[in-house]
């Protein structure tokens, strides 16, 4: 197992390396991130990352091989890319810390925390205008990253340039599938439906599992027919090319009982609740922006 590295932060490292990314938070993100990179073939010993809890590093070292850091400043010595991943609620913080060094090294930065803005990113870097504005790229992955099937979207500043879009396109294309986005003020809709995505369909399981339970299977039957028939429904809708609407037209004979069910979720208002649920996710997001500024 590795020590966390000791070695000085060099503040007049003019020319980073492009190939070497620096994690700023080796939480569950950073770990779905760094798990696809390395599953792709990247070296662990290119990424760096910093992170605070012993025990997260010592995980982070053993499962990939990356070098872990407990203080910022060492993790993104020389890294051509910085990914921002820690809580909205730190990074204010966090952006502080490094801002003479993301001058001095003048690396892509790429932030996964939700709501928080990219001008208020450039701003608690110190900011800087044309050719002197952090090149940040705003992008919202989502935790089937583990897996290299997540699905990302990113929003590039101006000043992110073509290489270094094709940098974060990589990083994340790493954990899945990736989706530009050109309007930054919707990033907050991609977090809502894709970035909180997983955990709607993991409550769906877990009432239908309930509800499989209560109509009397044993547990184990309950648990396999629920996840086997979300997989198999994914599939459908990834592979079959058809429209959700038709897929679920095709299992709906009339009055049978798939009707029944459908029948008892639109009159009991799920697609109201999905879309109210989806919009408090995004003006959560908004107001994270609000409360860490
Ligand atoms: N969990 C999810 O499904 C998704 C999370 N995100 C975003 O990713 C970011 C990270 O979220 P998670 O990984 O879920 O959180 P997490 O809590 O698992 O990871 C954050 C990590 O940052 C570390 N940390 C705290 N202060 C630090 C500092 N000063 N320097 C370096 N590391 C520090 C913590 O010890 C922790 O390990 C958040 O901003 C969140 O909005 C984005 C997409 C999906
Ligand atoms: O719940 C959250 O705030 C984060 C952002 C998207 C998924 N998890």
């Amino acid at each position: 197992m590795r020590l966390p590295m000791t070695a000085s932060p060099n503040p007049q490292s003019p020319t980073p390396n492009p190939g070497s990314t620096a994690f700023i938070g080796g939480g569950n993100m950073a770990r779905s991130l760094i798990g696809g990179l390395v599953a792709r073939g990247v070296d662990g010993d290119s990424i760096r990352v910093a992170e605070p809890a012993d025990a997260a590093r010592q995980a982070l070292e053993a499962d990939f091989g990356v070098a872990t850091f407990a203080d910022g400043a060492q993790a993104v010595d020389g890294a051509g890319i910085w990914v921002l991943a820690v809580k909205p609620q730190v990074l204010r913080q966090v952006c502080e810390a490094l801002a003479p060094l993301a001058r001095a090294q003048r690396p892509v930065l790429v932030s996964i925390a939700a709501g928080i803005t990219s001008a208020q990113i450039a701003r608690w870097l110190g900011g800087g205008e044309g050719a002197d504005a952090p090149a940040i790229v705003r992008c919202m992955p989502n935790t089937p990253a583990m897996l290299g099937a997540g699905v990302t979207g990113l929003f590039a500043t101006p000043a992110v340039d073509a290489a270094g879009r094709e940098q974060a396109q990589a990083l994340l294309s790493s954990a899945g599938e990736t989706v530009w986005i050109e309007d930054e003020a919707k990033m907050d809709a991609v977090t809502a439906t894709s970035g909180s995505g997983p955990a709607y369909v993991f409550l769906l399981a877990e009432a239908m599992e309930d509800a499989a339970i209560r109509q009397g299977l044993p547990d184990d039957a309950a648990r396999k027919l629920v996840l086997q028939t979300i997989l198999g429904a994914a599939r459908m809708l990834t592979e079959s090319g058809e429209a959700p609407a038709e897929l679920r037209r095709r299992v709906t004979s009339p009055g049978g009982t798939t009707h029944a069910a459908v029948e008892t979720f639109e009159t009991g208002g799920l697609r109201e609740l999905v879309d109210r649920a989806i919009g408090n996710a995004a003006e959560r997001g908004r107001q994270l922006s609000a409360a860490n500024d």
